[in-house]
């Protein structure tokens, strides 16, 4: 379960329907030309809380009827509704998922123990591994240094998905459980994620990235820091751009632009202003997405 995983971009139509043939080429892509070693499916960059629990089914079986036994899959099933989470977590799991993911819960003050309370539910209910997606900057919901020792007694919490930009709490958590995965969660900081001992990383942006991504990941194994840091910098232009003109949208736009159907984004995202499709391939041909 260590190294590169692609937060999975999912094509929908103008009327915000999956397009299952875009979807397909999408983890093809993923897997034969960004040879990612996994699929982290209905993240955040999968638009997952705009979906309907029929949608985000339809793409975990999706998901896994392409890639197959290829490449490790992560489903995030996350949900505010509890029922919901369990039941997509027993139906990936009875897909053959790897293991599970969940957002911490958030829009409602929930305390840690509410919060505890519904891992370990979706963790009895399923039986299947669990990583805590933790992003304190969309959910508002910071763990603790004890807060992640309750977490952890649970041997089948695995590890967790640190979309965060304080490190060192990142090292502390490094120390303290060298034998929990932490997945780096914010590809702009990838080399610094590396450098506090990650164990893999999870990112929106390998979906076109990956190649440049994994020579990160490969310098810093070889100790090449400063190389390691210059092709950060070349990724770092690469998500400046990318950022500026609205993340999910320009990467989907850029798969376009390399004939690869992602399709467009799903209500209420704004979907890709066509007036920037020269920048996007710009963007494509300066650095030979
Ligand atoms: C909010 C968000 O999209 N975060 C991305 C990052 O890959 C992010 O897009 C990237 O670092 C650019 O900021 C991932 O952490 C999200 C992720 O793993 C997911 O799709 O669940």
């Amino acid at each position: 379960m260590k190294g590169l995983f692609t937060a999975l971009l999912i094509p929908f139509d103008e009327n915000g329907q999956i397009k299952e043939e875009g979807l397909r080429q999408v983890v093809r892509h993923n897997i034969d030309v960004q040879k990612v070693d996994g699929l982290y499916v209905n993240g955040s960059t999968g638009e997952n809380f705009l979906l309907t629990t029929d949608q985000k089914k339809f793409i975990f079986e999706t998901v896994k009827d392409e890639a197959k036994d290829s490449v490790k899959l992560i489903a995030q099933v996350g949900s505010l509704n509890l029922e919901e989470a369990v039941e997509l977590g027993r139906f990936a799991t009875e897909l053959g998922y790897d293991s599970l993911s969940a957002v911490t819960p958030f829009y409602y003050p929930f305390t840690f123990e509410e919060i505890k309370s519904y891992y370990n539910t979706i963790i009895e209910e399923t039986g299947n591994d669990m990583i805590i997606y933790a992003i304190p900057a969309l959910t508002g919901v910071a763990i603790s240094m004890e807060q992640f020792d309750e977490l952890f007694a649970n041997e089948k919490v695995i590890g967790v998905k640190y979309t965060d930009s304080n490190f060192f709490a990142l090292e502390r958590l490094r120390n303290r459980y060298p034998d929990k995965l932490i997945y780096s969660g914010f590809d702009e900081m990838l080399v610094y994620g590396l450098l506090s001992g990650v164990d893999g990383a999870i990112g929106s942006t390998y979906n076109v990235n990956g190649l440049r991504s994994r020579r990160i990941m490969e310098l810093c194994e070889q100790n090449k820091f400063e190389e390691a840091y210059e092709v950060q910098h070349e990724a770092n232009d690469i998500i400046e751009k990318v950022l500026e003109l609205g993340i999910y949208q320009t990467l989907k736009e850029i798969l376009n632009v390399k004939g690869i159907d992602a399709g467009t984004t799903k209500n209420p995202l704004s979907s890709f202003d066509p007036s920037k499709r020269g920048k996007v391939e710009k963007l494509v041909e300066d650095f030979n997405l």
